[in-house]
């Protein structure tokens, strides 16, 4: 009996340092992680103004940046990777939708529709996303360092009421720029007849995913707001499950 109860005893101190050293290595991961997009969306911001200052113009600025924001954009894709192995406590669906709509708009919109790079609406999401994500990724890195200082606090939970719907409208409004020249190219579209026998227009596709902003962008704003009541206010939000 007391053996067993010292086996227990044994196992479950194994168990809880098995968790201390899982969780210890998540946050070092996590903090690295934090550190490494916060300088990351710092590079790019640094890069934007100098290229306005010294150009005095907005036009050829992606094509300056494209390579950084490409990087840093793809590889937030580690973060639905965090939420479905558990280490952040976030959706794993509201997280995907986030990060597969940004690097829709980089790889197959902005970066393949030369034509496009130079409208203002590309400027308008780059600066967005940028502003967000400075202030998100510091946000969590302050956090785990637990010297959160309170004004990022605040800039994260206050500051997405104005930019998100900006993002969405740059965005929007560049995917609209391209459809003249995705019609009239035929890019990424399937015409019948072929050999797989598949029809596939990238025009009407680009159609779905603007529509698709109606009901999915009221979601992701909400859930924020959600999160901005808990933080800021300290409300206990029960969530309904993915
Ligand atoms: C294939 C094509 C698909 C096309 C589909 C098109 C449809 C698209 C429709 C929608 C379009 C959206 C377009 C987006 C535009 C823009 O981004 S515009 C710029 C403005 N954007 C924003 O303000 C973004 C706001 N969104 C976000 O912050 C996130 O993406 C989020 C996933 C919505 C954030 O949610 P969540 O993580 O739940 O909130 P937080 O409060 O930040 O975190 C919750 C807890 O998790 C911890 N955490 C999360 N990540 C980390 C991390 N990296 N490191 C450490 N900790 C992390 C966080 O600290 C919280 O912890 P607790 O405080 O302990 O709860």
């Amino acid at each position: 009996m007391a053996s067993s109860e010292e086996d227990g005893t044994v196992e479950e101190k194994e168990n809880n340092n098995k968790k201390r050293t899982k969780s210890s290595l998540a946050t070092a991961w996590l903090t690295f992680y934090n550190i490494a997009m916060t300088a990351g969306w710092l590079v790019l911001a640094i890069a934007m103004i100098r290229f306005y200052i010294t150009k005095g113009t907005h036009k050829g600025l992606y094509r300056s940046i494209a390579r950084t924001l490409k990087f840093f954009q793809t590889f937030a894709l580690v973060e639905v990777g965090h939420c479905a192995i558990g280490i952040v406590r976030t959706s794993v669906i509201v997280t995907g939708v986030q990060v597969c709509s940004r690097i829709f708009m980089v790889w197959f919109i902005t970066n393949s529709i030369r034509p496009i790079q130079n409208e203002e609406s590309v400027i308008l999401f780059l600066v967005v996303w940028t502003m967000t994500e400075i202030t998100r990724y510091s946000y969590y890195t302050f956090n785990l360092l637990h010297h959160l200082p309170f004004f990022i606090k605040w800039a994260r939970y206050n500051l997405f009421i104005v930019l998100y719907p900006l993002g969405v409208i740059g965005e929007l409004l560049t995917i609209y720029a391209a459809l003249p020249f995705v019609r009239r190219s035929g890019m990424y579209s399937m015409r019948l007849p072929n050999i797989y026998n598949v029809s596939f227009d990238y025009y009407y596709c680009l159609i779905i995913v603007m529509l698709s902003y109606i009901p999915l962008f009221p979601q992701l704003y909400f859930h924020m707001l959600r999160q901005r009541r808990r933080v800021l206010h300290g409300e206990v939000i029960v969530e309904k499950d993915d």
